[in-house]
This record gives C-alpha cells, structure tokens and sequence, in this order.
C-alpha cells in the first residue's frame, strides 16, 4: 500500500481526523509522499487532536501500528526553514529542542508564557495591608496550623497572574468571594479616590458559569462589606465565550485591539479551558489586568489540545521561593520556603475538604484515586461510608438502581407538575457512564433504560412527558448548545409537549420537540459530558471489564460530579487499575516557562 493510500485508508475508517489526513497531503503535494516530513506531520496533527500541543521522539515512536508505510523514526526532523522551522521561521511545524509543535499551537504556548512572564511581578501593596483587611473576611478557627484559603486569597490579590486549585468542596468559591472583596477593599485602601477595579468571572460551560454564580452569590451574601464594594462586585459569571464574545465562527469580539475593559479577571473550573481558548482570553485583557485560574488540576482536561492549569500545577511544589515566602510572611502567612523559581510560586493548592460531613465515601474515594492508593480503594469497597454504594457489573441490578432514581422524575412530568419542579428534580440525578459503545456503554444503557420505561407503561410513542434529551449540536438561533440538558414536560399555557431547559440566569425555557437542534437520550450521558456539571446523587456505570479508555482522570471527574450520593457499578479492582493509567497532556508549556 503506497503511503497517501494508507492514510486515506486510515481517515476513511476514522482511525484519523480528514483534517490530519489533509494536513499530510498538503505537505506530500510539496515534496513526495514517502518523505518522512508527510509523517512528521501527520503524527503532530494526530497527537494534537488526542489533546497534546507538541509531539517528541518518544511518543512518536508508539504512534500507529505496524503497517505503517514510514519506518518508526530514530530522531525528530530537522529544521528546513519551509515545512519543519525552528522559531521564529514561518513553517508549518515547528521544532523547539526536542520538541514538534503545529506552528500554530507552538505560537498559543508562546503568548500564555508571554502573558505569564508578563505578569510574574507581584503587586507593590504596604505590606500588612492585605492581612488588615483579611482579618474581617478570615476569621480565626479554621482547623489549626496555617490557613490556606487565606494565603489563597492574598495569593490572587498580590499575583497578577494567580491559580487556585483544589478538588471538590475544598472552598475554592467560598476563597473567592473573599479574595475579590479583599482586591476591592485593597484597592480603596491604597487610593480612596480611584475608580473601583472592574471584575469579570467567567467558566468555560454554561452550567459551571451558572453554578459558579450561585454559590458565589451565596459566599458573598455571608460578608459584612461596604455598600460600594458590594455594589462593586460581579453579580453574575458568564460563559468564556460570552465575555470573549466569540460567535459563531468561532472569532473573539474582543482581543489585543479590542480588549476588555476589566481589572480582574476570574477563570473557574480552569482544568477544562483548552490552550487555543486560554490564548484567546489572554489575547483580549489588558496588560495590567489580573487573571486567577480556579479548578480541580486533577479532572479531566479539555478535550481540544492544552491543559494550561494542569501545566502549571505540576510545576508547583507547595513550597515558594525564598522572596515571595517573605512577602506573604509579612502579612503573618509563614508558607513553606524553598529554593526555587519565582515561575514556580503561581499556584496555592486547597486540601481541606469543607463540604462534605465527618465521612465522606465521596471525598476519600476521589482522594484514594487521586493518590492511586489501593488500601483506601479496598477499604472504601468493603466498609463504604453512607454517602458510597457499590454494584456488582450485573445488568438487571444496575438498571434497577437507575430506574428506581429516575422514575419518580418521570412521573413527576407525567403528573403535568410546574415545568421548573420538573427541571429540578431532572438535576438531580444522573448515569454516568465511562465508555460510549458496547454493552456498558451510554448508547445501549439508554436504550434500556427507555424500554424498561415504556414496559412500566411510563413512556409511549417518541416524545412523552419525563423524556430527557442532551443536545448534540448548538442552536445559535434558538440560543441552546451542545451539551445542554433538557426534560420534556407539559407547558402550563397549552399542555402540549415541550422540553424545558434551565437557563443561566435559572429560569426555565420552554421549546417544541420539533425545533430543537440534534440531540440523544439524557438519563445517561458519558462522563466527559458530565463535566462541569454536579448532580446530588450519581450512578456512575463502569464496563465488566478493564479498558486503556479509563483513566484516573476518567473516574476522577465522575466520582466528584456527586455532591451527596455515589453509587459505582463495576468489578472489584477495576478502580485500583484504572488508578494507575494517568492521562500525561504532552506540553512545553512548563518547561519553557522555566527556560525562556
Ligand atoms: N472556611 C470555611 N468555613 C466554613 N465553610 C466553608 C469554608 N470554606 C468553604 N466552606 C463551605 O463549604 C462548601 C464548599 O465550598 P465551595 O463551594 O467554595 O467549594 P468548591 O471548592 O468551590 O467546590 P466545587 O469545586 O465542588 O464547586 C460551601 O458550602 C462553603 O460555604
């Protein structure tokens, strides 16, 4: 088989992306098809649509199988200034050192660095100005030892350029509602007559930024605070794309000449802002402007190439260098000091749980994978606390348990109760399943859960009150996107059909069937759709046996959607393995950040 025969072989079975395969030719059309460059460029393109920004000799040694046309590579290419540059070349592939890059994912990773770097200076405060103001936001008796959601706070208010990272109901919200009013209440300090810093929070789902607004409102409502700061504070949180005003053809509104008008930007749940939206963001806010980074560095990332809060975490150390370990020293913080790189000093890390009760099968299950520890793994499956169940991967079990929570949902609807009761009760709960195909994959759990309903006599015909679809496309015009959730109930004004929808400002939608953009069953959804999103009680449905698709991201991310109650259907031993296999995103982004 010649080599453009096997790559449109490949593409055609979709074992490669057309883009991948057209990327290829392109550069086959410039020099012949078995120059090794046609692979070279296959291979970054590929990597890159498995989330990766750059390619090295390793992993493109375990690139494709055997058939492959091209003998497997013995080094990277060498530069030739028109198809492979170094940079500053205009080239279609970039090496940097040992690394190959799309030219394009080469020049994001160099302006987040440029926008880091740019921001790696600390804000000249008084020192003790922070701690006075943090006195009323903080008060004493947090558990003992140091306070991190204080440092956290003071972190985001001295550092242009700031993460916080923590797993679920660590208080990453609760930090910062109180380090926006520390930033307001700082800034009037330092100058009673100056404009306010404008804020801006914003979440790269509706969902997240929706939630974000809610609890946010919630933190923020516990603080004692000034009228004008008060009135100073964001309201709302709005989708990365609303505040970039990136519209349908994928173009920002907003960038360098165009750029915010914002003082102080917060990103939640950062782990899922790819690289191509993270440059996008940085692009559009003023040089001065402060950027906080929120998430869970151990969710899964985006599925587009880059995960700039991961990157940047595993950088971290928990300790600071020796300078700025002084500087939050002078305001009665004493972290940890070591020597290191001021690069390394971005992130504080939140441990403490604060949500959850005494025991939380939850949190010490999310903790146990994170940590890969079998021991807890094994002693949360044979005592789990009350808030964990376990199934065994038999079917007529796992079904039952899912009926059993989503059939009271379903008669809700059927009973015609109040569109936005429904829509609650529908948020509730969820099956999460970890594989999409095969017999334990969302596909067929759907098909069976909507048969045992209609054998129940609860669904008849296509679309029946409790019906739950997920978009699968984005409707610019009716303003609803892919990924959005939504129940079929009976619209009070005429009793017929409609599905509702939770808006962000959490009023309900009504919308016919028939207009609505494509879209599958909802009951159960894939975890990497569940992501953003929490639900109170999950099921979360794991295959019969052992796939390289689950990960300790995977599992990671759908045991904390649960805020109240988990249940894991699967074969003992299967999360131990799982544990194991860790998702590594290849990126620069660390390593030029230390060396440039
Ligand atoms: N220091 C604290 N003292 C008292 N309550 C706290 C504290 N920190 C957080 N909480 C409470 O714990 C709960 C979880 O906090 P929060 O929502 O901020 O966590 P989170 O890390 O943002 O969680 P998630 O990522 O799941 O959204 C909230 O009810 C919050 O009010």
């Amino acid at each position: 088989m010649t080599a453009l025969a096997w790559i449109e072989e490949r593409a055609r079975s979709g074992r490669l992306r057309p883009l991948d395969a057209a990327l290829a030719q392109l550069v086959a059309a410039h020099t012949d098809a078995d120059d090794e460059r046609v692979w070279w460029m296959l291979a970054v393109s590929h990597q890159s649509g498995q989330g990766h920004v750059c390619l090295d000799l390793p992993a493109a040694q375990r690139l494709f199988d055997d058939d492959c046309p091209w003998p497997r590579p013995q080094a990277l290419p060498d530069p030739d200034g028109d198809i492979v540059g170094i940079p500053g070349d205009t080239a279609l592939l970039i090496r940097d050192g040992e690394r190959l890059y799309l030219a394009r994912d080469w020049q994001a990773e160099a302006q987040v660095l440029w926008a880091i770097r740019a921001r790696l200076p600390w804000r000249t405060l008084p020192g003790g100005v922070l701690a006075q103001h943090a006195a009323a936001l903080f008060p004493a008796g947090h558990g003992d030892g140091l306070d991190w959601q204080k440092v956290a706070a003071m972190h985001g208010v001295l550092r242009p350029f700031a993460v916080i990272t923590g797993g679920p109901g660590t208080g990453k919200t609760w930090t910062v509602a109180r380090l926006l009013a520390l930033r307001l209440l700082t800034a009037r300090a330092l100058d009673p007559h100056a404009s306010l810093p404008r804020i801006r929070l914003a979440a790269p789902t509706g969902k997240a930024a929706a939630r974000l607004t809610e609890s946010l409102q919630a933190s923020l409502a516990e603080l004692a605070l000034p009228e004008d700061i008060r009135a100073a504070l964001p309201s709302e949180a709005v989708t990365l794309h609303r505040l970039l005003g990136i519209g349908r053809d994928g173009r920002p509104r907003h960038n360098a000449q165009h750029p915010l008008l914002v003082d102080q930007v917060v990103v939640d749940e950062a782990s899922m802002v790819d690289l191509g939206l993270m440059t996008q963001l940085l692009r559009a806010l003023p040089a001065d402007a402060g950027v906080c980074l929120v998430g869970d560095r151990d969710q899964l990332a985006s599925v587009e190439a880059g995960a700039v809060l991961a990157d940047l975490c595993r950088l971290a150390t928990g300790a600071y260098s020796p300078d700025y370990a002084a500087r939050l020293a002078a305001e009665g913080l004493p972290v940890p000091a070591a020597a290191q790189r001021p690069e390394q000093d971005l992130v504080v890390r939140l441990t403490r749980v604060h949500r959850f009760g005494e025991r939380s099968g939850i949190a010490e299950l999310a903790t146990a994978l994170r940590e890969q520890d079998d021991t807890a793994l094994a002693a949360l499956r044979q005592a789990p606390p009350a808030d964990l169940g376990w199934l065994p991967a038999q079917r007529p079990e796992v079904l039952q348990q899912a009926l059993a929570a989503l059939r009271p949902v379903v008669q809700v609807a059927a009973e015609g109760a109040d569109p936005a009761a429904v829509l609650a009760a529908f948020g509730r709960f969820r099956v999460l399943c970890a594989l999409r195909r095969g017999p334990w994959g969302v596909e067929q759990f759907n098909q069976e859960l909507v048969r045992a309903l209609r054998q129940g006599g609860l669904a008849a015909g296509e679309w029946y009150p409790g019906r739950a679809v997920l978009l699968t496309r984005n409707d610019w015009a009716l303003g609803l996107f892919n990924g959005d959730a939504g129940i079929t109930v009976r619209d009070p004004a005429d009793g017929s059909l409609k599905v509702a929808f939770a808006t962000l400002d959490g009023a309900v939608r009504l919308v016919a069937p028939v207009r609505l953009p494509s879209h599958e069953e909802a009951w159960a959804m894939t975890i990497h759709k569940s992501q953003g999103s929490e639900f109170e009680q999950v099921l979360v449905v794991l295959p019969d046996q052992d796939s390289p698709l689950l990960t300790r991201e995977l599992l990671y991310t759908a045991v904390t959607r649960a805020r109240r109650r988990l249940q894991v259907a699967g074969p003992a031993g299967l999360l131990a393995q799982a544990a194991r296999r860790e998702v590594q995103r290849q990126s620069g982004l660390a390593e030029r950040l230390l060396r440039d």
